[in-house]
């Protein structure tokens, strides 16, 4: 569908983008990340014909943008950042006016105008002036205007800046079901987009395309280990060691939070020698059932509850160690508050990329919670530009 080669823009500051590679195919909902001033803008305005490459071709659905621009662009629904509205206009004069533009022939027009206004739920606020919209309503007319003449693909630079999180998750509804239709380049600073809208990735810092994937695959690729963040009732000692003897364990390491409490709870406790649990322990996997107290939680003996260990357990060979863990753990009568595999977030990734900060992924562990609320629709979290 969209053929990007080896494409430069260079302005007279020696910046802008360098030699893009990248082709879409039809159907596809390609999110386009990259911090402040990275190149998104610069090569959506190439694509869209607003802007010639200085080096390199564009080619929609086997058209040259350099040789016959008109019927390219025909194929292509621009929004850019800042929506192109006539304040004075009506909804209806507005989208009129562009149909005129885009030579809509006359009979056809009614019907084009009275779907695009249905579909992007408009009715009722025809004869409205669009100065009086709401912004969200404003992105509506944008994306009303870059839909009509029904392109094969759609760009569309940061849809959703500056929309409130109602909005947000409407405009977001709104994308992906024009990709059921079409194909969509979006541009965005905000990486839940990403995870919620797109099924590929490219991420571009510096004028360079530096990631090209589906979101998921984006960590595998980039040599991420199998990590297992755990929280354990049992003898902090004993617990460490059994996981550091399970097969295929590369490394048991103690979460932040958990080498603070460590180290207070081994300072008040040095008076009592820590207990090693029983090897021999019941096998029931520590069914609540089971009525005998078992000896490997020597703590309770003297009322006081075990403490919790909370510990990064890595994988070697990306070996999926879960039910190693839970089995072992279920034999000792340790149990298991809480257990969950690790990945690189795209935030992560992203981080990683574009500027030169080593990403510790386990430093984010202690508050994975708040990584999965990222999926909130509503969700605003941005990239800070390291550009
Ligand atoms: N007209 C111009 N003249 C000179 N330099 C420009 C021009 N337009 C963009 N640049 C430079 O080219 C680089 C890429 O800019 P571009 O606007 O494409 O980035 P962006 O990824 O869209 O950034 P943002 O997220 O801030 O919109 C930046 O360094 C910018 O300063």
């Amino acid at each position: 569908m969209l053929e990007v080669k080896q494409v430069s823009k260079l302005y007279e500051n020696q910046r802008g983008v360098h030699s893009i590679d990248f082709s879409m195919n039809r159907g596809e909902i390609v999110g386009f990340l990259g911090p402040n001033g990275a190149g998104k803008t610069t090569t959506m305005r190439m694509i869209t014909g607003y802007l010639n490459p200085t080096h390199g071709s564009i080619t929609i659905d086997g058209l040259s943008m350099a040789d016959h621009p008109k019927k390219a662009r025909q194929k292509i629904g621009y929004l850019p950042e800042t929506p192109p509205l006539y304040p004075e206009m009506s909804v209806r004069a507005y989208l009129q006016f562009i149909a005129d533009l885009r030579g809509i022939p006359g009979k056809e027009q009614k019907n084009r105008i009275g779907e695009v206004i249905e579909r992007l739920g408009l009715q009722g606020r025809e004869r409205q002036v669009i100065r009086g919209l709401s912004k969200g309503y404003k992105q509506r007319m944008g994306l009303a205007q870059a839909i009509l003449h029904n392109p094969d693909l759609l760009v569309l630079d940061e849809p959703t800046s500056g929309l409130d999180p109602k909005q947000i998750i409407e405009i977001r509804q709104l994308i992906r079901e024009l990709g059921e239709n079409h194909t969509v380049l979006l541009s965005t600073h905000i990486l839940p987009e990403i995870n919620t809208l797109c099924n590929r990735v490219l991420i571009i810092n510096q004028g360079r395309i530096v990631m090209d994937g589906h979101p998921d695959q984006l960590a595998h690729s980039m040599g991420e280990t199998f990590e297992v963040s755990l929280e354990v009732k049992g003898p902090r000692e004993a617990v460490l060691a059994e996981l550091r003897g399970l097969p295929q364990v590369a490394s048991v390491k103690p979460l932040a939070e958990e080498s603070a409490a460590a180290a207070a709870a081994a300072a008040s406790a040095s008076a009592a020698p820590e207990p090693q649990p029983d090897a021999d322990a019941p096998t029931n996997g520590g069914g609540a059932e089971s009525q005998a107290e078992p000896e490997a939680r020597p703590a309770e003996s003297d009322g006081a509850e075990p403490p919790t260990v909370k510990v990064l357990v890595s994988a070697q060979d990306r070996a999926d160690i879960r039910e190693a863990i839970f089995y072992r753990m279920a034999e000792l009568r340790y149990p298991i508050l809480a257990m969950k595999k690790e990945s690189l977030s795209l935030e992560d990734i992203f981080l990683k990329l574009t500027t030169n900060e080593p990403v510790d992924s386990a430093a984010d562990h202690s508050d994975s919670a708040d990584t999965d609320a990222d999926d909130s629709e509503a969700n605003q979290k941005e990239v800070s530009p390291h550009a």
